[in-house]
């Protein structure tokens, strides 16, 4: 597999994709047309902040599988245009937290005592001791808008430095803030208690410019830290606040466009410190991503668990042993039930008995749904199914119990339409053998194979023989047979798998009989 990486990522990452047996391309800085052309034949796609993935990029990367962020941001990828191309997004949520939280409490500090200033003045030749009178963080107030990963690693920070904590984020328990030591509040009540408030949440239509002339106002006399996300803060409004001594000052990490321009009003502000996007940069934050990138990409080529998974179903790495023999079972058994069912389908419900409902099988309902589409869709996998399902208005139902009649473990797809519905059972013997045991109410017991064929006939003699010889006769080779009926005399499910197709005047001759109520043609390719 090719895997271009368009942001530097450490060595070790880059390292991980080639031992794995992978081709590693990297093209820094590219963009436009010569984005679209390197990705063009690219399986992987490694970035960091410096790479737009926008819907273009994957109209043009055909062959992609897996957008791989080395880092916690995902606001630079088109994570629905992702969805509907089938291509997973994960990102590397844990490995720079520290060093991100590191740097806010660096940044905090640096406003706090004018470090940067101070600095270059002193290089500059003066000793400007008397121009600077700093703040002490220990008993003042810390305002913490968004406490996920990085905000909690602040609020842990600054409270052993003798901070109060109030904490903005409508997301998390009292519960949760409560053993951080911190009270929740509203934004208001964040703004308004503050002396020091710092911003955690990812950019989202819903927190872009949250913080404004507004809240700016509410924060008077204090001191503003963004190293999340430039956009979450208004750019101009805080540099005015800031230059008009609304604020005592402010530290900017981030930046709603980067690389900054030079005429970007906080780089003018002189009590606004600034840094060019280096919360993750540190070297222990660059392996940590890198790595757990790299191996999400060669987890996802291999089709295994991809742990951070943003866009798929997610399964836990060490359930996954016991749910992947299910995942080509579901997804066969609603190929089968798809071709069987002649019509638009209204619903799909993936049914589980005995040990397989024990397992979370979020991952083995997107196969069964798979299943079903694709015989219908260009392009469909476990990552677009169900959106398919939902832009289609198929709805989508799972149910499961633990008690079971004749097997250790059963997945029944069942997908409905108009007015019928078709139901496919599937087992797996001695664990991993894959086993179609029941179409509608008829036992049988397929092992689902490249090709088969399900016909409805009358229980009389010479039936069975008439199918194989017209099989023969047009050069398909049985591999197997499996004949099912309600009462001796009546209706007959009889299915074949074959190691060829049924040509069509096959199935002509097979339906000119007045014996054959129908035969229907069932392609798996490759999914037994
Ligand atoms: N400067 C850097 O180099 C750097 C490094 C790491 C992370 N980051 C950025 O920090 C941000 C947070 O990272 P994280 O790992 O803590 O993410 P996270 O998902 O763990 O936490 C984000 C928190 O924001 C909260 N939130 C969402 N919408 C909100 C809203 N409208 N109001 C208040 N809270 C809201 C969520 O509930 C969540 O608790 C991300 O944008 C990430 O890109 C920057
Ligand atoms: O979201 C992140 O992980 C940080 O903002 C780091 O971004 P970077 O990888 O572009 O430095």
């Amino acid at each position: 597999m090719k895997v271009l990486v368009t942001d530097p990522i450490a060595d070790a990452g880059l390292e991980r994709l080639r031992d794995a047996g992978h081709e590693v391309e990297t093209a820094y800085d590219v963009e436009g047309d010569a984005l679209l052309s390197a990705v063009s034949d690219a399986n992987g796609l490694i970035v960091r902040s410096g790479t737009e993935v926008t819907e273009e990029v994957f109209e043009a990367a055909t062959d992609l599988v897996i957008v791989g962020r080395a880092g916690i941001g995902v606001d630079n990828i088109d994570i629905e245009s992702a969805t509907e191309h089938g291509v997973i997004v994960a990102n590397a949520p844990e490995g720079n937290v520290r060093a991100a939280a590191e740097h806010t409490v660096a940044m905090m500090f640096a406003t706090a005592r004018s470090i940067p200033q101070a600095h270059v003045r002193l290089k500059g030749g003066e000793w400007a001791k008397g121009d600077y009178l700093g703040t002490e963080l220990n008993g003042k107030t810390l305002g913490v808008v968004g406490l996920g990963r990085v905000g909690q690693e602040v609020a842990k920070k600054l409270d052993s430095l003798g901070m109060d904590l109030v904490a903005y984020d409508p997301y998390i328990s009292e519960d949760r803030a409560a053993q951080l030591g911190a009270e929740l509040v509203d934004l208001d009540g964040c703004l308004e208690r503050a002396d020091f408030l710092t911003v955690h949440t990812p950019l989202t239509p819903e927190t872009e410019n949250l913080i404004s002339d507004e809240e700016l106002a509410q924060l008077e006399g204090g001191y503003l830290v963004n190293c999340a996300r430039g956009g979450v803060v208004d750019e101009d409004a805080l540099a005015a606040a800031v230059e008009e001594g609304v604020l005592a000052g402010a530290a900017v990490d981030v930046f709603a466009d980067e690389p900054v321009s030079p005429d970007n009003p906080l780089l003018e502000v002189e009590d606004a410190v600034v840094t060019p996007h280096l919360g993750a940069s540190t070297e222990a934050a660059q392996e940590n991503v890198a790595t757990s990138t790299a191996d999400q990409v060669v987890a996802a080529f291999a089709e295994e668990p991809v742990v951070n998974a943003l866009n798929a179903p997610s399964i836990d790495e060490s359930a996954f042993p016991r749910v992947e023999p299910y995942i080509g079972l579901a997804e066969t058994a609603g190929k089968i039930a798809t071709q069987l069912l002649d019509q638009r389908i209204d619903s799909i419900e993936v049914h589980y008995e005995g040990d397989i409902a024990e397992e979370d099988v979020e991952l083995v309902t997107a196969s069964a749904q798979k299943g079903v589409f694709q015989p219908l869709e260009w392009q469909v996998n476990a990552v677009n199914a169900p959106q398919i399902a939902e832009e289609r208005g198929v709805e989508v139902t799972e149910s499961k119990t633990r008690q079971t009649e004749d097997f250790q473990s059963l997945v029944r797809v069942t997908v409905s339409g108009d007015d019928e519905s078709i139901s496919v059972e599937g087992t797996l013997f001695a664990g991993d053998d894959p086993r179609i045991v029941r179409v509608d109410d008829y036992r049988i017991d397929a092992i689902p194979h490249g090709h088969m064929l399900v016909a409805r006939n009358e229980d009389a003699p010479g039936v069975i023989g008439f199918i194989g010889t017209v099989l023969g006769d047009h050069g398909v080779n049985i591999a197997g047979m499996f004949n099912a009926r309600e009462t001796i005399g009546g209706e007959a499910l009889t299915v074949y798998t074959l190691d060829e197709q049924v040509p069509d005047d096959a199935k002509e001759a097979l339906e000119a009989d007045e014996r054959i109520i129908e035969a229907r043609y069932i392609e798996l390719n490759g999914a037994e």
